[in-house]
């Protein structure tokens, strides 16, 4: 049958990366890291374990066991960052550059997992700021302010307000990352902003809202944080990754955590997403008709903002559904990736 507009049934990209990742350590990270690895040429690994990656030893020791942990036939670089604190001194800025570090994490003090040891007022950074202003490395935030007094699906949007906005007053030249957008306000913001803000987009938040959360019954597995929002924000996600913008690219926020520890009284935030990652965005754009527009999504827009080489070699997606595993090993433990048991639409060749 002639079906003139008919969807591609194959994709080829350039190889993408993944600018926002969680591997965690040890056995945890010997799980895990194949998924991703299989999927990227690189990732941005970020530095929240316990303890915390605050300094540029710290991070090269951590890229040492990632590549270690890496199968022998792997073809994968961890980009490492660094977690800010209060007291990161104006010196390790410098040690982190050339340590090859490439950027600073901003987490606000009890917003997500492994964060309690995150920035109480930015103010107290200003000094390292501008330093990283000046050395052009990037901070990357996580953009919740945690005042109890706010609802938690309001915590993006004030942030925006309290943080954001005085932050690119003051630094003006310091490139920031607005990590794991979730709402039309923070995709707006950065939409309108100039081109030292950036912003990174989730597999989750571009396929699903909050309604996810409670399907039949409270679905441990769509719980992440910033958590989903509403269909209008959603609807807004999708429009400014498929805009053709290059201020939007891919961030999985792939998060895992072990299934035990999502299925309980307290569940911790986070999807595991790094096994289906390409095919779930594949999947997300599809439904606007915008394949023609993750490649640069997925491949061109992290690196061009990062000053890094776009890659070279291709990736294949094929038209062909199958089933993701309900389940995976984590170390000891078991990890339910987002989807699990399900099918998808798209798969990686
Ligand atoms: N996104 C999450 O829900 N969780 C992340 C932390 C983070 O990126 O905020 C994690 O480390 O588990
Ligand atoms: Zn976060
Ligand atoms: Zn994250």
């Amino acid at each position: 049958m002639n079906t003139p507009h008919a969807q591609p049934q194959t994709l080829t990209l350039t190889r993408p990366d993944d600018w926002h990742l969680h591997l965690r350590d040890e056995a945890a990270l010997r799980s895990v890291l194949p998924y991703t690895a299989a999927q990227f040429a690189r990732a941005i690994v970020m530095p929240n374990l316990r303890p915390p990656v605050t300094t540029a030893a710290q991070a090269q020791a951590y890229r040492e066991r990632i590549l270690a942990a890496l199968p022998v036939d792997a073809n994968f670089e961890p980009l490492m960052t660094l977690y800010l604190t209060d007291l990161t001194p104006v010196e390790e800025i410098a040690r982190a550059k050339a340590a090859g570090v490439v950027a600073l994490k901003l987490y606000p003090a009890g917003a997500t997992t492994n964060s309690d040891a995150g920035v109480t007022d930015i103010r107290k950074c200003y000094k390292t700021l501008e330093a990283m202003q000046r050395a052009g490395l990037p901070l990357l935030v996580h953009g919740e302010v945690t005042d109890p007094e706010i609802d938690v699906f309001d915590r993006e949007a004030v942030f925006i307000d309290r943080v954001m906005t005085p932050l690119r007053r003051d630094m003006p030249e310091l490139k920031v990352v607005f990590e794991h957008i979730t709402t039309q306000e923070a995709a707006e913001y950065v939409t309108g902003a100039d081109d030292f803000t950036a912003a990174t987009l989730t597999p989750q938040h571009l396929l699903y809202n909050r309604n996810a959360i409670f399907m039949g019954g409270l679905r441990p597995h769509y719980y992440c944080l910033p958590v989903l929002k509403r269909e209008q924000h959603r609807l807004a996600l999708l429009k400014a990754a498929t805009s053709g913008s290059h201020k939007f690219f891919l961030g999985t926020d792939s998060a895992p955590h072990a299934s035990q520890l999502k299925e309980n009284s307290v569940c911790g935030a986070g999807c595991f997403t790094a096994l289906s990652a390409l095919e779930l965005y594949a999947e997300a754009f599809e439904s606007v008709g915008a394949l023609d527009k993750l490649e640069a999504f997925a491949s061109f827009n992290g690196p061009d903002f990062y000053n890094l080489p776009r890659n070279t070699g291709q990736v294949t997606l094929l038209k062909e559904s199958w089933t993701l595993p309900s389940t995976v090993p984590f170390g000891e433990a078991q990890l339910k990736p987002l989807r699990g048991g399900e099918t998808l639409a798209w798969k990686l060749r």
